[in-house]
């Protein structure tokens, strides 16, 4: 199996001489189809920079980043247009829905902008709505829902056009420990039905530990690495909250 996606050396220096910044230090790790990776570390350690190069938000420094073989500063135009809508979906913090627009209007945004067709598009929704239970919210809109039913119509949104791989960034972060542990059973329930691959930038131990593999990164570079494997998600749990102590954070929920 090749890996969907592959990170080389990947630096990133913000700012101009004298006043620079080095958030990405030589960044390399590949991902295979059907992963779900998380990626932790301390405030400032180069999180959401890694996130956003791969998501094409902003340019890398130096390296390369490869998603199914190509190389992303080869796309321009169409083609980046179609990596950012069908390729990767992205789940955020801050949920980021529209408020003008109905549960059900924000889902199938991306459809319209990718001239989906309609029958395939409500197809797919039926199917996402019935999933993260969102039914009863489809006609509402944002100001009107939870904050779970928001980051459930967000994930809807990000599915919706079934990409190649998920890209999420503190996707708990702004939810409650009942919601965000509902969100991450979802999640974690369509990466084990649907082989959806899925990157995770989290602070939060406990979503973390839904994981299969997560990668600790520290100053720019990846300082550790955990695989869950045969291990119970309550003992993977314990093992992260290890590593985050000695990176000097984490969380203290338990379980
Ligand atoms: N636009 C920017 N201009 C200058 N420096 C930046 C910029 N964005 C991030 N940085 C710096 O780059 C480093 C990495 O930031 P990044 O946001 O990737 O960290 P993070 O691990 O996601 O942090 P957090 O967990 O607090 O969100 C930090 O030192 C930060 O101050």
């Amino acid at each position: 199996m090749k890996p969907i996606l592959n990170i080389e050396n990947l630096t990133k220096i913000y700012g101009n001489v004298p006043s620079q910044t080095k958030a990405l230090n030589g960044i390399t790790f590949q991902v295979m189809p059907g992963e779900f990776l998380g990626i932790m570390g301390s405030s400032g350690s180069g999180k959401s920079t890694l996130l956003n190069c791969i998501a094409t938000v902003i340019q890398p420094t130096g390296g390369s980043i490869q998603v199914e073989g190509v190389n992303l500063q080869a796309l321009k135009g169409r083609t980046l247009a179609d990596y950012r809508g069908k390729i990767v979906g992205y789940l955020f913090q801050n949920f980021e829905l529209l408020d003008n627009l109905t549960g059900r209007e924000n889902i199938l945004l991306p459809t319209s902008l990718h001239g989906i067709p309609e029958k395939e598009s409500s197809q797919r929704l039926s199917q996402l709505a019935k999933y993260l239970e969102i039914n009863d919210v489809l006609d509402k809109f944002p100001s009107k829902m939870s904050g779970g039913q928001r980051q459930r119509v967000a994930a809807a949104r990000a599915l919706i056009l079934n990409p190649r791989m998920i890209l999420a960034d503190e996707p708990t972060g702004a939810l409650d420990s009942k919601n965000a542990r509902n969100i991450m059973e979802k999640l974690s329930g369509l990466n084990c039905d649907e082989q959806a691959t899925i990157l995770m930038v989290t602070h939060d131990s406990n979503a973390a530990s839904f994981c299969k593999r997560i990668l600790f990164i520290q100053d720019g570079i990846i300082f550790h690495e955990l695989r869950r494997g045969d291990e119970s998600q309550h003992e993977f749990y314990g093992r992260i909250l290890k590593v985050m102590a000695q990176l000097g954070g984490g969380s203290s929920n338990v379980l």
